[in-house]
C-alpha cells in the first residue's frame, strides 16, 4: 500500500473530522489508531491517518509518538506528513504543538512548516494570526473554560512562539488573496531569514486551498481539517489521485446489536447537546466526585444501563459545567481529574460493549481516546457524515465484531447531534 497523503492527529475525534474532510474531497482514506499492527490488513488508500492521543501529554512524549508514526508513514510513501491538531489549537504554553512541529520538520530535513488551525466550515478562521471561534476571538469563545487547555490568548503566533525555541511569524491574508505563488516566496524570505513555522491566515476555503498548494510542496505541515482539505483537493488537482476517491462500500454496512451514547466532553455544545437527547433518551449524569472516589459510580452506571438498553439507546455523561469542573479540579488536580474521569467512561464504554452495544457514539476528544483504547480497536472505515467533522465510523480488525463509531469533537454538532448520529448508524 502506497500511500500519498499522511497524517498524524493529536487526538482521535480530531483524527476522523480530518479522515471525513479528506474523503469528502476525493481520497480514499483511512484512520489507524496508533501504529497499526503488521498483521492488520488495511485496504488500498490514498491517506493514512494515525490517531495518537498526544494533545495533553508532556511534550516529549508527544515527539516520541509522532516521530515513530511519521517514519511509520514515510516507510509507506507519504510524501507529505500534516500534523492535524485541533481547530480551536487547544494546547498548554508547555503544550505539544511547537516541539511536535519542529520534531516531524527535522525528521523530514528541516525547513519552516505552514501552520493554520482554520476550519471555516465549522466558523474557524484566523486573521492577522488571530484565531476567532464563530463571532469570538478564541481568548473569549468557551475554549476559555476548557477541562484541560484553556486557551486564554487568541493570537497564535505568540501561543506558538511561547512553545517553539524557533521564530514563529505570519503569512497575512493579503499574500494569501495573492496566491501560491505570492506565499509560497514569503514562505522561503521567512526560512532564509531562520523562521521554523509560518502562521497562515485563512478565512474562506480558497484560502485554504492556496495554502493547500504550497504546503504539499514540503515535507510537514501543521493545521486542522482545513489546510487538510487545501492539500486534499491540491492532491486532486496534481492529477496523483487514479482512484476516483470512492470510499469503500463496506463503510456502510449496517452492523445492528444495542446502541449507546457515552460522554466526557465539557464543552458548551456538548452540554446543549445532552439537555436536548434528555427529551428522548434516558440520560445518566454520572457524579464525578463519586466516580473518583472509587469504582462504586461505575459498578451502579452499568446497572442503569443494563435495566434499560434492550429498549433503545442510552446517555451516560460525566460532562458537567465550567464551575463544576473547577471545583472538582481544584480538589483533585486538573490531570488527575480529567484521566480519572476518562478511565471511568472508557470502562463504562467497554462494558456497554462487553453487553451488546455495537454502535457507540462518544463525545469528546480524551474521551473518545480513552475508550477507543480500552475497546482496542485497531482502526476504521469512514462513513457518511453525521455533521460537520463528525463521520461516522466502521471498525476494521476489531476483535469484538464490527461496530459503528461516532466520535464527537467537543464543539462540533447540532443539538441534535446525538440523535442524529444513532439515526444514521443501523
Ligand atoms: N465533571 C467533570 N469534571 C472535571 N473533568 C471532567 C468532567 N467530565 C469530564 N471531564 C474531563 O474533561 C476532559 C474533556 O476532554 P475531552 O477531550 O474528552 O472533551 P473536549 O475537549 O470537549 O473534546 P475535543 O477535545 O474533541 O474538543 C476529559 O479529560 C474528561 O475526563
Ligand atoms: O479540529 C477540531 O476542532 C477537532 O477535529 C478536534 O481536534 C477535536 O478534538
Amino acid at each position: 500500500m502506497a500511500i500519498l497523503l499522511g497524517s498524524i492527529a493529536d487526538d482521535y475525534t480530531g483524527a476522523s473530522d480530518l479522515a471525513n474532510t479528506l474523503t469528502k474531497n476525493g481520497l480514499r482514506t483511512v484512520q489507524t489508531v496508533g501504529i497499526p499492527d503488521p498483521s492488520l490488513a488495511l485496504p488500498d488508500v490514498d491517506a493514512v491517518v494515525v490517531s495518537l492521543k498526544i494533545r495533553s501529554v508532556p511534550a516529549s512524549d508527544a515527539v516520541t509518538a509522532a516521530t515513530s508514526a511519521e517514519r511509520w508513514l514515510r516507510q509507506r510513501g507519504a510524501s507529505h506528513v500534516l500534523y492535524k491538531i485541533c481547530s480551536t489549537f487547544d494546547s498548554t504554553d508547555a503544550g505539544n504543538i511547537g516541539p511536535v512541529t519542529k520534531a516531524l520538520s527535522d525528521a523530514a530535513g528541516g525547513g519552516i512548516v505552514l501552520v493554520t488551525p482554520a476550519f471555516p466550515e465549522t466558523g474557524r478562521t484566523v486573521y492577522l494570526g488571530h484565531l476567532f471561534v464563530g463571532g469570538q476571538p478564541l481568548n473569549e469563545s468557551p475554549l476559555k473554560d476548557h477541562p484541560l487547555n484553556p486557551m486564554h490568548d487568541a493570537n497564535l503566533v505568540r501561543v506558538l512562539t511561547r512553545q517553539s525555541h524557533g521564530a514563529v511569524e505570519l503569512i497575512d491574508l493579503t499574500a494569501i488573496a495573492a496566491g501560491p505563488g505570492v506565499v509560497k516566496a514569503r514562505l522561503e524570505a521567512l526560512s532564509a531569514a531562520g523562521v521554523t513555522a509560518a502562521v497562515a491566515d485563512a478565512i474562506f476555503e480558497r484560502d485554504l486551498e492556496t495554502l493547500g498548494e504550497v504546503a504539499l510542496e514540503t515535507p510537514v505541515s501543521t493545521g486542522a481539517s482545513g489546510l487538510g482539505l487545501g492539500l486534499a483537493r491540491a492532491l486532486v488537482r496534481s492529477g496523483r489521485i487514479s482512484s476516483g476517491g470512492a470510499a469503500p462500500t463496506d463503510a456502510i454496512r449496517p452492523v445492528g446489536g444495542l446502541s449507546a451514547i457515552v460522554a466526557g466532553s465539557c464543552s458548551k455544545a456538548t452540554l446543549r447537546q445532552l439537555e436536548v437527547a434528555e427529551r428522548s433518551m434516558p440520560v445518566l449524569r454520572l457524579d464525578p466526585e463519586r466516580l473518583l472516589a472509587g469504582p462504586d459510580e461505575i459498578t451502579a452506571a452499568i446497572s442503569w444501563a443494563g435495566d434499560r438498553i434492550a429498549a433503545g439507546p442510552v446517555v451516560i455523561a460525566a460532562s458537567a459545567a465550567p464551575e463544576t469542573v473547577a471545583r472538582l479540579q481544584s480538589l483533585y488536580g486538573r490531570e488527575a481529574s480529567g484521566q480519572a474521569i476518562e478511565t471511568a467512561t472508557s470502562i463504562i464504554a467497554a462494558e456497554l460493549v462487553a453487553r451488546g452495544v455495537q454502535r457507540l457514539v462518544v463525545a469528546g476528544g480524551e474521551t473518545s481516546g480513552a475508550a477507543v483504547d480500552r475497546l482496542a480497536i485497531p482502526a476504521f472505515l469512514i462513513g457518511p457524515e453525521i455533521a460537520a467533522g463528525v463521520p461516522v465510523l466502521r471498525t476494521v480488525g476489531n476483535a469484538q465484531g464490527d461496530m459503528l463509531l461516532a466520535l464527537k469533537s467537543g464543539n462540533f454538532g447540532g443539538e441534535d447531534f446525538f440523535a442524529a448520529a444513532l439515526a444514521m448508524m443501523h
